[in-house]
C-alpha cells in the first residue's frame, strides 16, 4: 500500500522515490514556499511551506477552520498570498486570472458539486476539454475539415475517461437524474477531460456512503497508476486518507504541524493532539 514510511522508501533523492508498492514518484512539481494568506484580520494561513511531487497523492487534513481549503485555493491560484512563493515547474508562479491557472495544467474538483445539471454526463465531461480546443466559429466554419478532427481528438480522449470511470451506461443522462455519487465521478471525469498536470479534488468523498467512498477511493488510485495523476486532495475522512495518500500535510489553526507518510503522521504527538484524538467529521 501507499506510504509506508521513510523507511519503507527505496530512493529518497530529488529526483524522487520509488514506493513500498513499486510506484515511481518524481521530483518537486511545486513548491509552496513560507505562504501566508489573510483575509482581513483573519490568518488563513500562517508561514507553511511543503512540496507537491510529480506522481503522488498527496492530502491535506486537518480540523474544521484550520486552512485545508485555502491552502486548495493557494495551489490552484484562485488565491494569491500576501506572503511567500507558489514554485511550480521551477517557476514563481505570478498573480494569475482563473483562465491562466486552467491552462497551467490545474484542474480540480469542489466541494459542492459544480456541474451543469441539465445538460448530460457527456457534455458535461466535454467542458472539461475547453481549454484544449483551439478552432474557434469562424475557423470552424472556415476549415470545417480542421475543426472537425479536434472534435474528434477530443471526443476520444474523453470516451477514454467514461470507459475508465466506468460511466458509460450515463453518458447522455442529464446530471440532475443521477444520485450523489456518480455526480461526483461525473466531477472527476470532467477535472480529468482536461489531463491535467495536477489534480485538486476537494473532500471527494464528503457525502458518501461505504461503497460510494470505497469506489471513489478505487478510482483516485486508478487515475494515478493509469495515468500518474498528480494529485492533492482535501478529505475530512481519515481511513480514506491514510489508504490513499502518499504523503500527508497536517494543518491546525492555519498552521502546518505535521507533514510525513501516513505512519509518520499518525505518530506526530502534535498531529494526534490535534486532530486524531478528538472526534471529527
Ligand atoms: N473568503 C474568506 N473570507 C474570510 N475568511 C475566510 C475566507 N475563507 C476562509 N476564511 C477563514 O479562514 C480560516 C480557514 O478557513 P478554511 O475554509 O480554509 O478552513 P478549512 O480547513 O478548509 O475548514 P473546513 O474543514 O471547515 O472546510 C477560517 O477561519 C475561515 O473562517
Amino acid at each position: 500500500m501507499n506510504g509506508q514510511g521513510d523507511a519503507m522508501r527505496d530512493v529518497a533523492t530529488d529526483e524522487g522515490y520509488v514506493t513500498a508498492d513499486g510506484r515511481k514518484i518524481g521530483g518537486v512539481a511545486m513548491e509552496m514556499r513560507n505562504i501566508t494568506l489573510r483575509f482581513g484580520g483573519v490568518v488563513a494561513i500562517k508561514d507553511i511551506s511543503f512540496d507537491i511531487r510529480w506522481g503522488e497523492i498527496r492530502a491535506i487534513i486537518g480540523p474544521n477552520g484550520a486552512g485545508k481549503s485555502s491552502m486548495l485555493n493557494v495551489i490552484s491560484g484562485f488565491y494569491h498570498p500576501q506572503e511567500g512563493d507558489v514554485i511550480f515547474k521551477g517557476y514563481k508562479r505570478p498573480k494569475m486570472r482563473p483562465y491562466q491557472v486552467a491552462r497551467m495544467g490545474i484542474a480540480r474538483t469542489f466541494q459542492n458539486i459544480a456541474l451543469f445539471e441539465g445538460m448530460s454526463v457527456l457534455d458535461n465531461i466535454m467542458t472539461g476539454r475547453l481549454h484544449h480546443m483551439k478552432a474557434n466559429l469562424f475557423q470552424q466554419a472556415m476549415w470545417w475539415g480542421s475543426a472537425q478532427r479536434e472534435e474528434d481528438a477530443n471526443r476520444e480522449q474523453v470516451e477514454k475517461i467514461i470507459d475508465f470511470l466506468e460511466i458509460q451506461h450515463i453518458r447522455k443522462t442529464p446530471v440532475a437524474r443521477l444520485p450523489y455519487g456518480l455526480k461526483k465521478r461525473v466531477e472527476l471525469a470532467r477535472a480529468l477531460a482536461a489531463e491535467p498536470s495536477i489534480l485538486l479534488l476537494d473532500e471527494p468523498m464528503a457525502g458518501m456512503n461505504v461503497e460510494e467512498k470505497e469506489d471513489m477511493s478505487r478510482f483516485i488510485l486508478d487515475v494515478n497508476d493509469e495515468f500518474g495523476t498528480t494529485t492533492v486532495l482535501i478529505e475530512h475522512d481519515m481511513g480514506v486518507v491514510m489508504d490513499l495518500s502518499d504523503r500527508v500535510v497536517v494543518m491546525d489553526y492555519g498552521k502546518k504541524i505535521g507533514d510525513g507518510t501516513p505512519e509518520e503522521v499518525r505518530n506526530n504527538e502534535d498531529v494526534i493532539k490535534a486532530y486524531l484524538g478528538v472526534a471529527h467529521e
